[in-house]
């Protein structure tokens, strides 16, 4: 007696007293086209961890160069989850000599059928969307003035920033909550339309220059699959273009002011203040499209008004600081291959002693002396001692666990020449001073010498 055929979905005993109702997705309709559910339900299965976890499955290059992706084989039964419910999907060839293509099988409890097949078709369309959203190449909008038309508009071009959440060094534990909020964001839309409100989240990232912010938008960018829209305020003719603007972009997008607090400080926008909190209430209420992430960077929040940083305008908050021991190693990791090392006990009591720099300082350093993780870490090490100015004492993160601290804006010491004994630097990156004035951090000593964090008014993710 035949009980179970495995070719029928992996049989099982409660199949032979049909408990189980079975829907075919094939790949093609009978006019031969393709069949877009079949696509948008291989997605959706290819993405799923039990296909991870299955005892074989193919491996295939996908769209993206470098890229592999796990395809469900033929005859292959694989288990989702779905409001409670188990249900099994098998991919079988066709089994019709005279049609092509493979079909979706999915075996659903009858028990089951009635509360879940819509809600779970919905969910696989949605997530699929998703994929193919985060599968797109991205764009990079930036704000141009149209001589012709003497109107405000966006200009893309294709975005490459190659950052990536891992390639940050962050404290783990704030990077990991950081994923976490990003992606409860991108599965909240249902939430959001039940509460009434528009599906957006924003963040503030402030820090000193060259600690990640920059990065890390493009990090996230990267992470959601978002285009970005960096809205740069000196092109910004008045609040009404300003406007404009924002209901030209489109959803699924990062917008990102970059430096607010210079031009508050230096109000070298014709933007208004009010102009700059409707454009983040326009979005709150927005009559344009939602799902968008809004993202504003300074070096420091102190001389903002707190009203533009109210609950509600910033969601989250995110302390960018100088380099710590920590930092270090995760840069040493990824720029020096180097996880362990001999000379790593100094660089910890030289960062204990209150000296630090910047990660793009740091960064920098390790560039240019890659071939060598030990030339390099020396040069770290006479860098921290000559140009590490004690900034480190005044990096007060709050939720990066260090006490709040004074700032201390302290003069530059004395020993900032370049080619200390033992610093192997080439390619015209010898100190961090000359790494300054590459990157334009005189830019920032001139203007905002006097910086303190406001560890206490943190809100930070989770
Ligand atoms: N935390 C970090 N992790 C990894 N790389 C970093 C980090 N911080 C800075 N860098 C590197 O340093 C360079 C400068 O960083 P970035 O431009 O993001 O800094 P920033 O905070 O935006 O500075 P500014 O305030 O001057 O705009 C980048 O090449 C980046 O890769
Ligand atoms: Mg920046």
């Amino acid at each position: 007696m035949i009980l179970f055929n495995p070719l029928n979905g992996g049989g099982r005993f409660e199949d032979c007293f049909h408990v189980y109702q079975s829907f075919k997705v094939p790949e093609f309709n009978e006019s031969m086209q393709e069949n877009q559910l079949y696509g948008k339900v291989t997605d959706y299965l290819n993405s799923l961890t039990s296909i991870e976890d299955s005892d074989y499955t193919n491996l295939v290059t996908g769209k993206k160069p470098n890229e592999i992706v796990l395809q469900l084989d033929r005859n292959q039964t694989i288990e989702d989850d779905f409001l409670g419910a188990k249900v099994r999907w098998t991919s079988q060839g066709s089994g019709d000599c005279n049609s092509q293509g493979r079909n979706l099988v999915l075996k659903v409890r009858k028990a089951d059928k009635r509360r879940i097949l819509r809600p779970y078709l919905q969910h696989i369309h949605v997530v699929a969307d998703e994929l193919e959203q985060r599968k797109r190449d991205l764009r990079l909008y930036m704000n141009v003035v149209d001589d012709d038309f003497r109107n405000a508009r966006w200009r893309p071009v294709p975005f490459t920033h190659p950052a990536t959440l891992e390639t940050m060094a962050m404290e783990a534990d704030l990077k990991s909550k950081i994923k976490s909020d990003l992606e409860s964001f991108l599965k909240a839309k249902q939430y959001y339309n039940r509460l009434g409100r528009v599906w957006k989240r924003s963040f503030l990232l402030y820090g000193p220059s060259g600690t990640g912010k920059s990065s890390f938008v493009a990090a996230m960018a990267n992470f959601l699959g978002y285009d970005v829209y960096d809205l740069d305020l000196s092109r910004v003719k008045d609040d009404s273009e300003l406007k404009m603007l924002v209901l030209q972009t489109t959803s699924k997008s990062v917008i990102v002011i970059e430096d607010l607090d210079r031009f508050f400080a230096e109000k070298s926008t014709a933007v208004s203040f009010s102009g700059i909190s409707n454009f983040m209430d326009g979005l709150l209420n927005s009559c344009c499209a939602e799902e968008r992430v809004m993202v504003f960077t300074m070096n420091s929040k102190d001389q903002v008004d707190p009203n533009f940083l109210r609950p509600g305008r910033i969601d989250v908050h995110i302390h960018f600081p100088l380099c710590d021991f920590s930092a270090f190693r995760n840069l040493a990791t990824s720029y020096l291959g180097v996880k362990e090392h001999k000379l790593f006990p100094q660089v910890e009591e030289i960062f204990q002693s209150g000296s630090s720099l910047s990660p793009a300082e740091i960064g920098e350093l390790m560039i240019a002396n890659r071939n060598s993780p030990s030339h390099a870490i020396k040069s770290v090490i006479t860098a921290l001692q000559t140009d590490g100015d004690g900034r480190g004492k005044g990096t007060a993160t709050g939720k990066l666990g260090r006490p709040p601290r004074g700032f201390d804006t302290g003069s530059r010491k004395s020993g900032d020449e370049p080619g200390e004994p033992g610093v192997f630097c080439g390619e015209g990156v010898n100190t961090v001073r000359d790494f300054r004035k590459l990157y334009g951090f005189l830019r920032m000593r001139g203007s905002k010498n006097s910086q303190s964090f406001d560890a206490g008014s943190d809100r930070s993710v989770g």
